[in-house]
């Protein structure tokens, strides 16, 4: 379902020189660099794996390349902290485009182990929220241990002397490094899909396409009762539906907390750009992360009066009560 790799899609990053180059959270075999790949031109781009979500994301900013390519929701997990967190402060970026993968784990293990066998499992810690309960009933006895991705623990699988005795991984890098699947499909919700998304520094915005996605970051201004409630409003009171909403903490002290919010639509629509300067009222420090196409291309639904149309015949309304008429 890697439903955003239409052709048509305009949104790709400016090239570093001559050549596009992409980090991604490697090691080769992530959901994430399937992701990559599925975005048209990557295969023949620079194609650079970062250990972790910041050092993809700070591969950007320093310049190294031209866009990355992380995680941001999971479809049984929610929100990808790390993605959330780096894109909320710091050099601001931007997402050019999503992808959606859909998500199938194995459970891998060095020929000749057995099931019984397993007293340590290694995989990343959206990997292991999403297998747990195939966990509790087919290996109860073994103790998880967290690693930097899928991949990364069935490469260290594969090496002398690893610290665990399997991994949970996508079936395709077990098969590449010789590893022996003793499970398939062992996720606990079937269907299971991860959204990724394409970043890089501010530059031209995707054109909009009628069916886009815009990403905020919103500090909760200052706490009082319905501090919550003045910022939604923003968005019901100009028809914007929204797909997803998180809290997170911004780390500075106990109970500061920042909105990441997704909505249906493009800033150049005019009713999500009276949101945004609705936003910017209350909360001034917010951060726009982007419009882009949504990858499953399902279109924005909008009422007669939230229509571009409706913002425009009011704009000269007022016009008209100002000169006089
Ligand atoms: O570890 C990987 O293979 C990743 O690409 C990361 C990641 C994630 O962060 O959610 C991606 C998809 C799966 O949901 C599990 C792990």
């Amino acid at each position: 379902m890697t439903s955003a790799a239409d052709t048509q899609a305009p949104h790709h990053p400016g090239p570093l020189g001559e050549t596009v180059v992409y980090a991604y959270l490697g090691p080769e075999g992530t959901f994430t660099e399937a992701a990559l790949l599925s975005i048209p031109g990557a295969q023949d781009a620079i194609r650079l794996p970062a250990p972790s979500v910041n050092s993809a994301l700070e591969m950007v900013r320093s310049g190294r390349a031209s866009a990355a390519v992380v995680p941001i929701e999971n479809s049984v997990e929610g929100g990808v902290s790390a993605t959330l967190d780096a894109l909320s402060a710091g050099t601001p970026l931007r997402i050019l485009r999503e992808v959606l993968v859909p998500i199938t784990f194995v459970l891998a293990v060095r020929p000749g182990v057995a099931l019984a066998d397993i007293r340590t499992v290694s995989t990343h810690t959206h990997a292991w929220a999403q297998c747990r309960d195939w966990a509790a009933v087919n290996i109860p006895e073994a103790e998880y241990l967290p690693s930097a991705s899928t991949a990364a623990a069935a490469v260290e699988l594969s090496e002398a002397d690893p610290s665990f005795d399997a991994a949970i991984c996508a079936p395709l890098v077990a098969q590449r490094l010789g590893l022996e699947v003793l499970a398939e499909d062992i996720g606990d919700v079937r269907d299971a899909v991860t959204r990724f998304v394409m970043i890089s520094l501010p530059g031209l915005l995707p054109e909009p396409t009628g069916s886009d996605k815009t990403t905020l970051v919103i500090p909760l201004p200052e706490d009082h009762p319905g501090a919550l409630m003045e910022i939604l409003e923003q968005f019901s009171s100009r028809g914007v539906n929204l797909s997803r909403i998180e809290s997170r903490p911004t780390g500075m002290f106990l109970g500061d907390y920042f909105f990441s919010i997704d909505a249906d639509g493009h800033v150049a629509d005019a009713r999500m750009a009276d949101t945004l300067k609705g936003l910017h009222r209350i909360s001034p420090d917010l951060r726009f992360l982007g419009s882009y196409p949504r990858a499953d291309h399902r279109e924005t639904e909008i009422s007669r009066h939230t229509s571009d149309e409706a913002f425009r015949a009011a704009d000269i309304w007022l016009e008209s009560l100002l000169n006089g008429y």
